[in-house]
C-alpha cells in the first residue's frame, strides 16, 4: 500500500469458495492504482494486488486449480495519477503492465480522445501480447492511416492444470460518443459477422469467456447470451462486465452468468466454476456450479483470502510496484494540499439539494464566484453542468492536487447561446433532466445509456435509504443521524462499518466483508446556476439598480460535454438555434476542473491549530 494510505480494519469476512476455475475481476479503475488514500476498506494499491493475484495463484496451481485474471476497461480517465500528468497517463501504463492480465477489453473512456485511443493500440495493447481483445472497435492506424481492429477479435486457449478450453470475446457496450478516429460496431451487428458465428461453431470447448465493458444487465450481453445459446444449448458462459461502476451478479441460466465488479478499484470481484469439461475428460458430467464474492481492495481481506500473514504475503515485484505508484505521485506532486474542505460533501449520500451535497456547493458556490466571460460583462447567465461531471466525494480536510483530479477528471469547458429568454433557458433544464425517457434512452430498462447522470445511478430508480430506523421521506431525521453518529454504523455491532452490501441474483452474501449499509439518493441529470453579471465595485450600486430583478435575456452556458444532449433539448423547449452557427466558447480557457481548484484555493484556506 502507498506510505499514506490508512491501515485496513478489521472486519468480518466471509470466506472464498474455490472450483476448478477461478477468476480475479477488476473494471473501471479509472486510474485509482495508488487506492484510496482516505478510505480503509479500499487502500490496497496495484502493487498488493499484483502481489495478491500471484499468491492466489500459486494457491490454485498447489491445489491443481487454475486462476485467471480479468479487466473489462475504463482503466483511464479519473484519478491524478492518470489525468494530471502531460500528457497524460505517461506513468500508467507502465504500472498497470506489471500485473499479469489473461483477458482484458477497452471501456469508452479508452476511446473519447484521439490520443487516448491512440496510446492504448500503441502501448497497452502490445504490453499484453494477445490477451487484449476488441470484438467490436477498430482504429485508424496512426501510422498508415487504415482502419483495423484494435486487437484481436477473441482468443482460444487451454488452461494450464485442468485443461479447460476457453473461448474468449471482448465487447464494448454500443458507445456512440467516441473520437472519430475509432469504430464501435454495435453488438447486435457484430455477433452476425462471419468470424464471430464461425468462432462459436467450434465445438471444442468447454467454456465461453465473455468480457467487456457492458453492464451485465443490458442488451447487448442479452444477445451475445443467446446467440451462444441458439449453437450451444448447454455449454457453460462466464461473463464479466463493467460501466454500471456497480457490483452486481446476473443469472442468464442455469450455466451461465455475469459478474460486475465495481469502479475505482474498491472491489476485485472473484468467481469460481466447479464441473466444468476439460481437453482430457471432454464433456462435462455434472452440472457446473458458480460462486461469485466481491472482495474488498484491502490488505485485511487479501491476507486472509491468500492464507498468508504479512510477512510471507508481499512480494518483491509488488513492492516495486507500489514503489512506482509513489514515485508517479511524487513526480506528478499530487499531495500538495490546496485548501482544506470544512466538511465532507457527498455525491448521493446525502439528498440533493443539501448543505453537504457536492452539487449544491456546485451551483450556489462554486459556478457563481467562477463562471464568467469578460465579453459578456452585463449578461447574467445560466449555467448547466451534468451530475456525471463530478466523479467522487470530497472528505473533510486536505484538497489536494489528487483530489482536483478525483472529482473533476475532464477536460470539458463551457460554450453557450447569447441572450436567450430566461424561461425558455429555464425550460432546457427541465427537458434535460426529464431524461431518461425524452432524450437519448429508448428502452425502458435501458438507463445505463443515460450519458447525463453519474454512473452508479443509471441502474437504480429510486432512493436507497439504508439504514434501519427511518425512511426516504425523512430528511430531518435523517439529518439530525448523520451529525449525531457515524453514518450508517450500527451501535450493537461496533466493528461493522459502514460499506458495500449488495444484493444480486446469487442473494445477498456476495461481499466478502460484512458491511452496514449507505444511503443513496438520486440526483438530478443536470443542476444549473445562476451566474450574476459582473459589477464593478466603484459604481456597483448605480449598475445594480440598472439590472432589472429578474433579467428577460440570460446567457445559456453549458459544459461542451452535453452538447448533443443541449442540441435535442433546446428543441423540446421551444429555443430555435442552430448549436453549431450560434454557440460558442464561454470564457475561453475555463475548464470546470481549473474553476474548482481556483475557488478552492481561495475559499477554503486551511486553518493550522
Ligand atoms: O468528458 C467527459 C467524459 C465523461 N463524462 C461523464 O462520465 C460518464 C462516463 O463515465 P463512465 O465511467 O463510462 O460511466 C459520461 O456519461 C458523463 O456523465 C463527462 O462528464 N465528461
Amino acid at each position: 500500500a502507498q506510505p499514506s494510505a490508512p491501515q485496513p480494519i478489521p472486519a468480518p469476512l466471509r470466506d472464498l469458495q474455490w472450483g476448478q476455475l477461478n477468476f480475479l475481476h477488476t473494471t473501471d479503475t479509472h486510474g485509482w492504482l495508488a487506492g484510496h488514500l482516505q478510505e480503509p476498506f479500499y487502500s490496497a494499491d496495484w502493487g498488493d494486488y499484483v502481489s495478491f493475484a500471484t499468491r492466489m495463484r500459486e494457491k490454485a496451481e498447489s491445489e491443481g486449480r487454475d486462476l485467471l485474471l480479468v479487466d473489462t476497461g475504463d482503466r483511464v480517465e479519473g484519478n491524478g495519477l492518470y489525468d494530471s500528468s502531460r500528457p497524460q497517463g505517461i506513468y500508467l501504463s507502465d504500472i498497470l503492465k506489471q500485473q499479469h492480465i489473461d483477458v482484458l477489453s477497452s471501456g469508452n473512456h479508452e476511446l473519447y480522445k484521439q490520443n487516448t485511443s491512440e496510446a492504448e493500440f500503441l502501448t497497452t495493447v502490445p504490453n499484453f501480447r494477445g490477451n487484449y481483445l476488441a470484438s467490436n472497435i477498430d482504429i485508424i492506424d496512426p501510422r498508415t492511416q487504415e482502419l483495423v481492429p484494435l486487437a484481436p477479435r477473441f482468443k482460444k486457449f487451454t488452461t494450464q492444470k485442468q485443461g479447460i478450453r476457453i473461448l474468449a470475446f471482448g465487447f464494448l457496450f454500443d458507445f456512440t460518443g467516441n473520437y472519430k478516429n475509432t469504430v464501435v460496431q454495435p453488438v447486435e451487428e457484430t455477433i452476425k459477422e462471419e468470424w464471430f458465428q464461425e468462432a462459436i461453431q467450434d465445438r471444442d470447448v468447454d467454456l465461453f469467456l465473455v468480457v467487456g465493458h457492458v453492464p451485465v444487465r443490458s442488451k447487448e450481453y442479452t444477445v451475445i447470451f443467446k446467440e451462444i445459446r441458439n449453437v450451444h444449448w448447454d455449454t457453460p458462459i462466464q461473463f464479466f462486465g463493467g460501466h454500471a461502476h456497480i457490483r452486481d451478479y446476473v443469472k442468464y441460466d442455469s450455466k451461465a452468468y455475469g459478474l460486475a465488479s465495481g469502479r475505482f478499484m474498491e472491489t476485485i470481484g472473484f468467481i469460481s466454476i466447479d464441473g466444468l469439461g476439460t481437453e482430457k475428460a471432454g464433456v462435462a458430467v455434472a452440472a457446473p456450479t458458480f460462486s461469485r464474492t466481491y472482495i474488498d481492495n484491502n490488505l485485511f481481506s487479501f491476507l486472509h483470502h491468500a492464507d498468508l500473514d504479512e510477512s510471507r504475503f508481499h512480494m518483491e515485484h509488488g513492492q516495486n510496484v507500489s514503489r512506482m505508484i509513489e514515485d508517479a505521485r511524487k513526480a506528478l506532486h499530487l499531495d500538495i494540499v490546496h485548501g482544506c474542505a470544512p466538511k465532507d460533501l457527498w455525491m448521493t449520500r446525502v439528498p440533493y439539494p443539501s448543505d453537504k451535497n457536492i452539487y449544491s456547493w456546485l451551483e450556489n458556490e462554486v459556478l457563481p464566484d467562477s463562471l464568467r466571460d469578460k465579453s459578456r460583462h452585463g449578461t447574467p447567465a445560466l449555467a448547466i453542468v451534468n451530475t456525471g461531471a463530478i466523479r467522487f466525494d470530497i472528505f473533510k480536510g486536505p484538497f489536494t492536487q489528487d483530489t482536483t483530479f478525483i472529482i473533476s477528471p475532464f477536460t470539458n469547458g463551457f460554450r453557450y447561446i447569447k441572450d436567450v429568454p430566461r424561461e425558455t433557458a429555464e425550460r432546457v433544464l427541465d427537458v434535460l433532466n426529464s431524461q431518461p425517457r425524452v432524450l437519448a434512452v429508448t428502452q425502458p430498462g435501458d438507463d445505463y445509456r443515460n450519458e447525463l447522470a453519474p454512473p452508479i445511478q443509471r441502474n437504480r430508480d429510486h432512493d436507497m435509504i439504508a439504514t434501519y430506523n427511518f425512511v426516504p421521506e425523512d430528511k430531518i431525521k435523517f439529518e439530525a443521524l448523520l451529525h449525531q453518529v457515524p453514518l450508517s454504523s450500527e451501535p450493537s455491532r461496533p466493528n461493522i462499518l459502514p460499506g458495500y452490501m449488495t444484493r444480486d441474483d446469487g442473494g445477498d452474501d456476495g461481499d466478502d466483508t460484512i458491511h452496514s449499509p449507505i444511503p443513496t439518493f438520486r440526483v438530478p441529470n443536470c443542476i444549473q446556476a445562476s451566474i450574476q453579471p459582473d459589477l464593478d465595485s466603484t459604481d456597483s450600486d448605480v449598475k445594480r439598480e440598472a439590472v432589472p430583478a429578474e433579467p428577460e435575456k440570460v446567457d445559456l452556458v453549458y459544459v461542451d460535454f452535453i452538447e448533443r444532449h443541449m442540441i435535442e433539448a433546446a428543441k423540446f423547449s421551444g429555443l430555435d438555434v442552430d448549436f453549431k452557427k450560434e454557440s460558442a466558447v464561454y470564457m475561453p480557457g475555463g475548464r470546470l476542473t481549473d474553476l474548482i481548484l481556483t475557488w478552492v484555493k481561495e475559499n477554503w484556506k486551511c486553518v493550522h491549530e
